[in-house]
């Protein structure tokens, strides 16, 4: 509850004073409100009891009834909607930070996450909080200033009349508390349900080429429809609560509170003293004023169902919010050459598991490396490092000289370019693709995609640059999606380029043209290439052979296949022995 009010306070802090002036006039309508039943039990105490027919003033005070309610409508419904629409503002700036947040995250975090609950995350809870907002404050506020109006009306009127219709509101907080204590883990449970349909949705388009041809659509839709059918029945459990506790019980005590009014009046006229034409009025005046306690009684504890909700959604969004962010480095040092220095690297993912040993590694500015090794010898995490991604141990890591913690991250991401394995093209053209946002001529599009191979194949789809590659770059085959990513990292320049085994995917002529890709990089770029296939990094300056986390070899292709039963001869033996097989495969013996 705390948490999502501060997070609800922050958003709301730049429009401060437009929502205090909000308040302010707010208040002057619930007075203005409150004023009706007061000047009708006038009118009913001075001339209709009395029979007393004075025209001119009861028009005034007709006249002022009318003007006050009417005034009091206009006040209400402008503020109301101006309320609303700062609301909506913070609204949008949760949401922009929330999404900006999950931007800036660490790495790590994405280890844990699961994309759907986090899309979640980012609209129906943040669209949870709007409802906050928009329904449930305002009519609260609303609710609460009108329930003060009427309430003070009252006590002028007759005090203890006026205390025996203010035990609602300690009735209704009883109410309330129950019905909060019965709801929040129904409400809890639904969000979770609901964020568990989007992950399932999310992940199940993903995967969608694997989940048809495993024949596993029927399990999925089984899996889906039994989470969506708990959120039935979790939606079932809160709204069960709403309508047994809220307006039942108020509707109850409503007639409850008019029959002690009607009561006490009887009491006092029978106690001697005849009902006299003041309390004619007064008992007029309380009836209506009864009304308006319980109709925002009513509006409250009903959006006490909606409040349960929305608090959940921002506490979801608190938490997600609270995450600690990637520590941004203080701009010191620059990349100038693009040389790495590696020493004395010690890593692991869990205290207790390391996964890289003592590495010490320099590679020069312009150099090409291969890293190869077997699955799980390290070669990503190194990679990661690298890339910051996770952090190093400090010192261990240094690019031309600067701890690689120490240089700004926009320089860095501009001096750093990476093909990752799997190429994430968006659902854009091919020229969006390369530049990613940044500012670029089409001629330095053209360049980047020339120097990765690529611009021939994009110059033969049908609207060349502009032609859309579909979600995913559905519209490419996989090599020349590889291609694009090339060009797009090539197209920021970058004094370093990694790439995470980008070959691994491709056909043997696709790998040539991205080996011919990297050849025209040497000496411009330091190339640090994971492979898995060997022949993309035959020609590189240094091959580094990793084996359980430590460097194994380290040499030329010629250097390290002259080692006898050398890891990497054995693995370069071996890929050959099953590129043999894969070609002929006809040859099997029958
Ligand atoms: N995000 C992570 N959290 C925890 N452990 C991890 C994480 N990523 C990798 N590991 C562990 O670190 C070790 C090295 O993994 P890494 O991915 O670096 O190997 P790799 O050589 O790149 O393997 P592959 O060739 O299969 O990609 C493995 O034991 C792996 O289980």
């Amino acid at each position: 509850m705390g948490d999502a009010a501060a997070l609800l306070l922050r958003a709301a802090a730049p429009d401060r004073a437009h929502l205090v002036q909000g308040l302010f006039w707010l208040l002057v309508a619930a007075g203005l409100e409150a004023l009706g039943p007061l000047i009708a039990k006038t009118f009913i105490d001075t001339f209709l009891l009395p029979r007393r027919a004075d025209l001119p003033e009861i028009a005034v005070l007709l006249l002022g009834s009318l003007l006050a309610g009417m005034v009091a409508s206009w006040l209400r419904y402008r503020q109301l909607t101006r309320l609303a629409g700062l609301a909506m503002r913070s609204v949008q700036r949760i949401r922009e930070n929330v999404y900006g947040h999950v931007l800036r995250l660490p790495m790590s975090f994405f280890d844990r996450a699961i994309t759907g609950q986090l899309v979640s995350r980012v609209t129906n809870d943040t669209e949870a909080v709007k409802m906050l907002y928009v329904q449930v404050l305002f009519v609260m506020l609303d609710s609460v200033i009108v329930l003060a109006g009427a309430m003070l009306a009252m006590m002028w009127l007759d005090w203890r009349l006026m205390l025996i219709v203010a035990t609602l509101v300690p009735a209704m907080t009883v109410i309330v508390a129950l019905y909060q204590r019965l709801s929040a883990p129904a409400v809890t449970r639904t969000r979770e349900l609901r964020s568990e349909l989007n992950a399932q949705v999310a992940e199940s388009i993903g995967g969608m080429g694997v989940l048809q041809a495993s024949n596993a659509t029927e399990r999925f839709s089984g899996r889906f429809a039994a989470i969506n059918e708990a959120h039935y029945r979790s939606r079932q459990r809160e709204l069960r609560a709403n309508a047994w506790l809220l307006r039942p019980v108020l509707d109850l005590l409503n007639v409850l509170l008019l029959a002690t009014v009607i009561f006490v009046f009887s009491l006092r006229s029978e106690g001697g003293v005849g009902m006299t034409a003041l309390e004619v009025g007064v008992l007029y005046a309380f009836i209506s004023y009864i009304a308006r306690v319980v109709e925002p009684l009513i509006q409250i504890t009903m959006q006490f169902a909606q409040l349960q909700q929305a608090m959940v959604g921002a506490a979801r969004v608190h938490a997600l919010l609270k995450e600690a962010e990637t520590p941004v480095a203080p701009p010191r040092g620059r990349v100038t050459e693009g040389a790495i220095a590696i020493e004395h690297l010690d890593f692991g993912y869990l205290p207790g598991r390391q996964v890289l040993h003592g590495l010490d590694l320099r590679i020069a500015a312009g150099s090409f490396h291969g890293i190869v090794g077997h699955t799980g010898s390290g070669k990503s995490t190194l990679l990661s490092l690298l890339l910051r991604f996770y952090p190093a141990p400090a010192g261990s890591i240094r690019i031309d000289g600067t701890p690689v913690d120490a240089i700004g991250e926009d320089h860095f991401r501009e001096a750093v370019g990476l093909v990752p394995q799997e190429p994430f093209l968006l659902a854009a053209s091919a020229r969006e693709n390369i530049a990613m946002g940044r500012a670029m001529t089409d001629e330095q599009v053209h360049e980047a995609a020339r120097a990765a191979h690529a611009h021939d194949f994009i110059m033969g789809l049908e609207h060349g640059y502009d032609t859309p590659l579909g979600e995913g770059g559905a519209r490419l085959s996989v090599g020349q999606k590889q291609l694009i990513a090339i060009a797009r990292a090539l197209a920021g320049k970058p004094r370093i380029l990694f790439l995470d085994e980008a070959t691994s995917h491709i056909d043997s002529e696709t790998e040539q043209v991205v080996q011919r890709a990297l050849s025209g990089l040497r000496g411009q770029v330091t190339i640090v290439a994971i492979a898995h296939r060997l022949s993309t990094i035959r020609e590189a300056d240094r091959i580094v052979v990793l084996n359980h986390g430590r460097i194994a070899e380290r040499g030329t292709h010629g250097e390290l296949m002259a080692i006898e039963g050398g890891l990497y001869q054995r693995l370069y033996l071996l890929q050959q022995l099953e590129e043999e097989e894969e070609e002929a495969p006809e040859e099997a013996p029958e």
